[in-house]
C-alpha cells in the first residue's frame, strides 16, 4: 500500500472562492482543525498577495506543528522573499512556486516565450532552494500544455532543486483517462522524475475533480491537493473528503491510504462551511445533510435488514455520531469544554469560561442545546477579531402592515464610543441595513442575504449570511440569534468589520494576537 500525502489548500485556493474572505482568526481555527484532521501539508495562503495573507501564513506556520505549512509564490524574487519571511520559522519551511506552461497562458497572460518561462522557472526554483529545504513547483495549466515542453521544464526544475512536482488541471478541463495518461507520460519521459514526489491539483469545472485525482493516484501521484467541501476558484477544487473516503472504501483497488483521521471530516466540513458562509449542498457526497439519509421504502427496508445494502460509508467513519452529548442548563464546564473541542474549536482557557457563561445564558432560554446552537454561540464569540471593531449593542424595529418599518440601532465603535441612529426601509431588515449604512464610515453594497434556521422547533436559532461588496471585493459574514432581525444585524456588522479591517489597516488585527 502506498501512502498518499494530503495537501490541503482550503486556506489558499479555497479562499479564492467568490465571496469568501476569511479573517486571521477564522484562518487560525481552520488551520488548527486541518492539523487535527491530519493534513500532511496546509497551504495557508499566498504571502505576496497582501499583508493580511503574509501575516496569516506566518501565524499559522508558527502554531501548526503536526502538518507542514506552505505558501504560494510566483516565479519572482519578491514573492519568494515574502514567502520566506512568513515561513522561515516553520518546522520545515516549504514553498509552493508556480508558473504557467500552456501556450495560451504563456502568450496572452505572461507574454513570454516558452524559453523565457523555462528560464524563470529554473531561476526561481534555484533561488528559493537557497533558503527553503522543500521546494514544490507547479506547472499552471499543465493539462493544456505541450507534453514535450512540460516534460522538459519539469526535468530542468528538478535539476534546479524542486522535490515535489505538481500537475494542475487549472481550468478543470481534463478527464480521468487523459489525466492518468499524462502522469504515466511524465513518469516515462522525465528521466529524473524518480527523485521527486508527483502531485495532482484538480478543478471541478466539469465535475471531474475527484475522479481525476483518483486517476492520478492510480497512475503514480504521491500527493493530492484538495479542499474541504471542494471549495475553490470557480467551480472549486477536488474535495478532500471525497478523495480520502474513496481511498478508504476502495483501498484494495487503489492500493493506497492516507494518514487522515477520517472521523474529523464532518466537523471540519461544518467549520469551513460556517466560516466561509458557503453552504454544503444537501446532496454533496460524504458531507451533505442527505449523504446518509435513506428516503424511499425499499431502501429503508434494505438498510433496516442490513445496512450495507445501501450504505457504503458509515456515518461514524466521518465522525457523524447519533450519541452526541446533550447540553443544557444543568451541564458543567467539563462537558462543555469536551463538546466544543470535539466540534473543532480550540479556545484558550479564559475564553472557555467566557463562553461557558454565554452558554448558561442561552441554556436559560432554551431547554436543550444542540450542536448547532453551540456552533452559533462559538461563531459569535470565538471569531471576534483581536482588535476592537464595531459591536452591535441593541436593535429595535417597529413594524406594522400599514406603517413604514423603522429601526433604531445602537453600536459601539472601535474607539469605544456608543452611537445610536434611526432609519426606515421597505421592510424590517432593510430598515436595519439603511440605519447601519448611515452609521458606518464606509459605503458598502449588499450583494446577497440568506436566512436559515439552526436547529429545529420553534426555539430554533436564526442564522443569516450576508455578502457585502466594496471596490469589487466581496466580504462574507454571518450572524446568529434567536431573532431573525438581530441575526440580520449581526451578520451585517460582522461582514462590515471585515471591510473595515481590510480598508483601514490590515495589519491591525495581527498586532494584538
Ligand atoms: C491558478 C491560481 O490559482 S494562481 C493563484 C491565484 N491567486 C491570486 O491571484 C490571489 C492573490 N493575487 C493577488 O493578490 C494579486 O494578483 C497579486 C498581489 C499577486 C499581484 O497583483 P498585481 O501586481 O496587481 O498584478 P495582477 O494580479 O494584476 O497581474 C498578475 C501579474 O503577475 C504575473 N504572473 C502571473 N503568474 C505569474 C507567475 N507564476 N510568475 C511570475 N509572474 C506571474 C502576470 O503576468 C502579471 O504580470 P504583469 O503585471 O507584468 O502583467
Ligand atoms: C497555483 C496552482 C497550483 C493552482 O491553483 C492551479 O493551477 O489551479
Ligand atoms: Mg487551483
Amino acid at each position: 500500500m502506498r501512502k498518499i500525502d494530503i495537501f490541503d489548500t482550503t486556506l489558499r485556493d479555497g479562499e479564492q472562492s467568490a465571496g469568501v474572505m476569511l479573517t486571521l482568526q477564522e484562518k487560525l481555527e481552520i488551520a488548527r482543525q486541518l492539523e487535527r484532521l491530519g493534513a500532511d501539508v496546509i497551504e495557508a495562503g499566498f504571502p505576496a498577495a497582501s499583508k493580511g495573507d503574509q501575516e496569516a501564513v506566518r501565524k499559522i506556520a508558527s502554531i501548526v506543528k503536526e502538518s507542514s505549512v506552505t505558501g504560494l509564490a510566483r516565479a519572482n524574487k519578491k514573492d519568494i522573499n515574502t514567502a520566506w519571511e512568513s515561513l522561515r520559522n516553520s518546522a520545515e519551511p516549504r514553498i509552493h512556486l508556480f508558473i504557467a506552461t500552456s501556450p495560451v497562458h504563456m502568450t496572452y497572460k505572461l507574454k513570454k516565450t516558452p524559453d523565457q518561462v523555462l528560464e524563470e522557472a529554473v531561476q526561481s526554483v534555484a533561488y528559493a532552494g537557497r533558503n527553503f529545504p522543500v521546494v514544490q513547483w507547479s506547472a499552471e495549466d499543465a493539462c493544456r500544455s505541450d507534453k514535450a515542453f512540460l516534460a522538459k521544464i519539469i526535468e530542468k526544475v528538478i535539476d534546479a532543486g524542486a522535490s515535489v512536482i505538481n500537475i494542475p488541471d487549472t481550468v478543470g478541463f481534463i478527464n480521468p483517462i487523459e489525466y492518468g495518461q499524462l502522469f504515466r507520460y511524465l513518469k516515462e519521459n522525465v528521466k529524473n522524475i524518480h527523485r521527486v514526489k508527483l502531485s495532482a491539483h484538480c478543478h471541478d469545472d466539469l465535475g471531474m475533480a475527484t475522479a481525476n485525482s483518483l486517476s492520478a493516484i492510480e497512475n503514480g501521484a504521491d500527493q493530492i491537493e484538495c479542499t474541504i467541501n471542494g471549495i475553490g476558484e470557480r467551480a472549486g477544487n477536488a474535495s478532500l473528503e471525497e478523495v480520502a473516503v474513496a481511498l478508504k472504501i476502495r483501498s484494495e483497488h487503489y492500493q493506497a491510504y492516507t494518514d487522515l483521521s477520517l472521523h474529523e471530516i464532518s466537523r471540519t466540513s461544518q467549520l469551513v462551511s460556517r466560516l466561509t458562509g458557503l453552504a454544503v449542498p444537501p446532496n454533496k457526497a460524504v458531507v451533505g445533510k442527505n449523504a446518509f439519509a435513506h428516503e424511499s421504502g425499499i431502501h429503508q427496508d434494505g438498510v433496516l435488514k442490513e445496512r450495507s445494502t445501501y450504505e457504503i460509508i458509515t456515518p461514524e467513519l466521518v465522525g457523524l455520531s447519533s450519541n452526541s452529548l446533550v447540553l443544557g442548563k444543568h451541564s458543567g464546564r467539563h462537558a462543555f469544554r469536551k463538546q466544543i473541542t470535539q466540534m473543532g474549536f480550540s479556545p484558550a482557557e479564559d475564553k472557555v469560561n467566557e463562553l461557558f457563561s454565554e452558554f448558561k445564558n442561552l441554556a436559560d432560554k432554551k431547554k436543550e442545546l444542540t450542536e448547532e446552537d453551540l456552533y452559533a454561540l462559538l461563531m459569535e464569540h470565538q471569531m471576534k477579531p483581536a482588535i476592537p471593531v464595531y459591536e452591535l449593542l441593541d436593535v429595535q424595529v417597529t413594524y406594522g402592515t400599514n406603517n413604514i418599518p423603522t429601526a433604531t440601532v445602537q453600536l459601539k465603535t472601535p474607539q469605544g464610543k456608543k452611537v445610536q441612529e434611526a432609519g426606515t426601509g421597505t421592510g424590517s431588515v432593510d430598515a436595519i441595513y439603511h440605519t447601519l449604512d448611515k452609521m458606518m464610515p464606509l459605503e458598502v453594497k449588499l450583494k446577497d442575504y440568506r436566512l436559515q434556521s439552526v436547529g429545529s422547533g420553534r426555539d430554533a436559532l436564526a442564522q443569516v449570511h450576508v455578502l457585502l461588496e466594496k471596490e469589487n471585493k466581496e466580504y462574507n459574514g454571518s450572524g446568529t440569534a434567536q431573532d431573525v432581525l438581530e441575526a440580520s444585524a449581526r451578520a451585517y456588522v460582522y461582514a462590515f468589520n471585515k471591510v473595515w479591517m481590510n480598508a483601514a489597516e490590515p495589519q491591525q488585527e495581527r498586532a494584538t494576537i
